[in-house]
């Protein structure tokens, strides 16, 4: 079992979701420290997870050896200046934030710290999630076990060697599950103006993400090939997808990524001094 503290800074969506899966995992409960701006957000996680808590960020991150900075990219610079001080030697310092860039950390934290910027996803919660893991110069072999035994606990977890590849996690798995749950909204609207009650039109709607995540996940052929299995000539299936490529899916899904690479690159820029 890991030995390792982890003080979470930010307490919102994705630290609880993180929380929630390594404690799932069996992460011990007095090794997770949280932080948040309002006594409301730690109450919460308190209730939920029951692990230590402060608004103090000086005072959870002097007991940490991973600090998780798990706030928006737009406080970060304040925050990591504040707590830059306070940070223990050999501490590990990962980041979650899309569109805050290595250098910033850096600037912000300081040169010699050891410090990951991960691309995780809320999916993490129920250890299903996606991860993307990027390292500087200053991060260890046991430093970078420390954080697959984090990541790996919660998901599965890549780590990739140039920095502008996170931009690409993000378009694909940080925000990725957005993605799946709008179409789920849609399919589920859609299914209740074809006449379905709207709690059968739910229920058909998510099991058919669960069966066709589980299906592509668990099965020894492609998507393209299962996609093929339910596409019977001629049948109901084809002018389905035949619609969705005629009015532009792909171009469509590929225009919606790169929209997320953009913004994390306009982040970047915006924020870095
Ligand atoms: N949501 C997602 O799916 C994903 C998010 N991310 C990244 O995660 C980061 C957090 O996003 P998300 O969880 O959605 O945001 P939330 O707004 O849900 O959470 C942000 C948290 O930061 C806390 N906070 C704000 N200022 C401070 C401070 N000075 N000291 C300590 N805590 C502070 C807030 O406290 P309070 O609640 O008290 O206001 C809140 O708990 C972002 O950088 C985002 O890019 C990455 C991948 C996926
Ligand atoms: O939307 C965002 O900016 C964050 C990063 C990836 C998912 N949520």
């Amino acid at each position: 079992m890991n030995e390792s503290t982890i003080a979470f800074i930010g307490a919102g969506n994705m630290a609880s979701s993180i929380i929630g899966g390594l404690i799932n995992n069996g992460w011990p409960t007095y090794q997770l420290i949280a932080t948040a701006r309002t006594e409301e957000t730690l109450s919460d996680i308190r209730e939920k997870f029951n692990i230590e808590t402060t608004v103090d960020n000086h005072q959870a991150v002097g007991k940490a050896d991973v600090i998780m900075l798990c706030v928006k990219p737009q406080v970060m610079k304040e925050v990591l200046t504040d707590l830059s001080s306070s940070i223990k030697p050999n501490a590990l310092i990962i980041s979650v934030a899309a569109g805050i860039t290595m250098e910033s950390l850096q600037k912000w934290g300081g040169e010699h710290l050891s410090i990951v910027r991960s691309m995780p996803n809320t999916p993490s919660l129920l250890q299903c999630g996606a991860s993307g893991l990027y390292a500087n110069n200053n991060v260890s072999n046991d430093h970078k076990k420390l954080t697959d035994d984090i990541f790996n606990a919660i998901g599965i977890a890549k780590w990739v060697d140039q920095e502008s590849l996170i931009d690409a996690v993000i378009a694909v798995s940080g925000s990725g599950p957005a993605y799946y749950f709008l179409l789920m909204e849609i399919m589920e609207q859609v299914g209740s103006r074809l006449g379905l009650d709207n709690e059968t039109s739910r229920q058909l709607t998510l099991q058919t993400a669960l069966g066709a995540a589980r299906m592509a996940t668990e099965s020894s052929v492609d998507a393209a090939e299962l996609r093929r299995r339910i596409t019977s000539p001629k049948g109901t299936t084809e002018q389905a997808i035949k619609t969705f490529q005629e009015q532009g899916l792909p171009e469509l899904v590929e225009k919606a990524m790169n929209a997320a690479v953009d913004r994390s690159i306009e982040l970047a820029e915006a924020l870095k001094d």
